[in-house]
């Protein structure tokens, strides 16, 4: 309704006054539950956090890639029977699509490299950083997203690439400060279940979905794992066995029971020796238990831990090589990780390594009445021209506001923009941290 029509529209000539807008109830301000807003101080913390996730994909090499948050339903329907379908964030859209907010990003990468087919070379090393999310009832209170760096090596199926991951994550701990006393990695292989359970003729599309139940071990009683794996058509003989070697505590054990020859052991061997080579042998340990809680893993998994056993997993990953040719697409292996953002800052807060993470701006530019806006317009964008930040004030305000707000903003240095310096073509410059001041023409400025 434009100002000269009445309610019905018609034009009468004689401004109407714009419709009062209803008076809304006061919406309710926080975010979505299971949601986090990110004001300028969580901001800085999480991009601090996301600078070294990429600073580390850069330092090893990877590609930084996205994909869309909303995916196909299609992609992460699984029949394993894992907890990520259980809490899927799906729904129909208008055009009748069953679509579902990504609750991980390795479909997503698995759907884009069939997409790229023959015109990708491989290896393939690429990142993401992507939100996530889940829809869990709310009962147990926890969070519905968070954001997750990969770290995915498409096209290797030697453990270097494993071995390549693992390092990548070490230095990203390194970077943080934390440590081997710290944190650890729990490294295992999915081959050592396969190799049991080759010899009970367990299906092959019954290998994701034991997995996942033999990745709840230590989170439901034994007896209801037992339950599972015998409604998912494992014999109890095969069950025992299962265990038994979930409850080997040594590779070198794992070998007596295994044999030397299969794969499980001949790789894990491997990785280890490259752990050696890459210099983070202390941060990893063997440990069978290991499975993760993904379907389509084939091989090794890994996951970091906290050594004081306060936190979940820090991370985790794994060999996924069936995972592209089960969309359709070629036999290519693969391995990645994901890496949450919310596990690691309770690390950070437990080791008391968390940032000094202030605002900085080099220039507050304050004109000293109001008819000199104009030149601190032209100030301020000379020293933004030059690279320098600048803190313009916007509206008169009183030298005691100025001040206050120069050292909120953690200004290093004060422009005040005074008539009579202005004149003769120069500003007034206070060094804030030294209460330094000097008179400089405009062109002296840098
Ligand atoms: N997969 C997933 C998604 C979102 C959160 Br929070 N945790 C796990």
């Amino acid at each position: 309704q434009s100002l000269n029509e009445n309610a019905s529209g018609s034009r009468t000539g004689a401004l109407v006054p714009p419709p009062i807008l209803e008076k809304l109830e006061k919406i309710d301000v926080n975010p979505p539950k299971g949601t986090r807003d990110f004001p300028p101080e969580e901001m800085r913390l999480r991009s601090w956090i996301f600078h070294n996730f990429r600073e580390v994909s850069r330092l090893f090499g990877f590609e930084e890639v996205d994909y869309p948050v909303l995916e196909s339903e299609a992609l992460f329907i699984r029949k394993a029977g894992e907890e990520i379908r259980d809490q899927l964030y799906s729904f129909e859209d208008r055009g009748n699509r069953r679509v579902a907010l990504r609750p991980e990003l390795t479909p997503s990468l698995a759907r884009v490299v069939i997409q790229k087919g023959k015109s990708v070379s491989l290896p393939l090393k690429w990142f993401a950083i992507g939100q996530c999310w889940r829809y869990e009832r709310m009962t147990r209170g926890r969070r519905r997203e968070h954001y997750q760096w990969n770290m995915d090596i498409i096209g290797v199926p030697g453990v270097m690439a494993e071995a390549e991951l693992i390092s990548s994550i070490v230095t990203f701990f390194k970077r943080l400060g934390i440590t081997s006393s710290d944190v650890g990695f729990k490294v295992s292989s999915r081959k050592v279940l396969q190799e049991v359970l080759q010899c009970y003729s367990i299906p092959e599309h019954l290998f994701g979905k034991v997995c996942v139940i033999i990745d709840k071990m230590e989170k439901i009683p034994l007896e209801e794992i037992k339950t599972e794996l015998g409604s998912a058509g494992v014999s109890e003989k095969a069950i025992v066995d299962l265990l038994q070697v979930m409850s080997v505590k040594s590779l070198s054990e794992l070998e007596e029971k295994l044999g030397s020859a299969g794969d499980a052991i001949v790789e894990l061997k491997q990785l280890f020796s490259l752990a050696d080579k890459f210099g983070y042998s202390e941060w990893i340990q063997f440990d069978a238990s290991v499975v993760r809680g993904l379907a389509y893993y084939t091989g090794v998994v890994f996951e970091g831990f906290d050594r004081e056993g306060k936190l979940r997993a820090i991370c985790g990953g794994g060999r996924y090589d069936k995972l592209l040719s089960t969309f359709g697409g070629d036999d290519i292996p693969a391995c990645g990780f994901g890496f949450g953002d919310a596990v690691i800052v309770e690390l950070l807060k437990e080791k008391g390594l968390m940032p000094e993470l202030n605002l900085q701006v080099e220039n507050i530019v304050c004109p000293l009445d109001q008819e000199l806006q104009g030149a601190a317009a032209t100030i301020a964008t000379i020293l933004r021209e030059k690279g320098q930040s600048v803190d313009l004030v916007l509206e008169n305000k009183p030298l005691k506001w100025v001040f206050k707000r120069a050292a909120r903003i953690n200004a290093s240095r004060l422009i005040l923009v005074g008539n009579s310096e202005w004149q003769k073509g120069m500003v007034k410059v206070k060094v804030l941290a030294t209460g330094e001041q000097y008179e400089i023409e405009l062109n002296q400025l840098e």
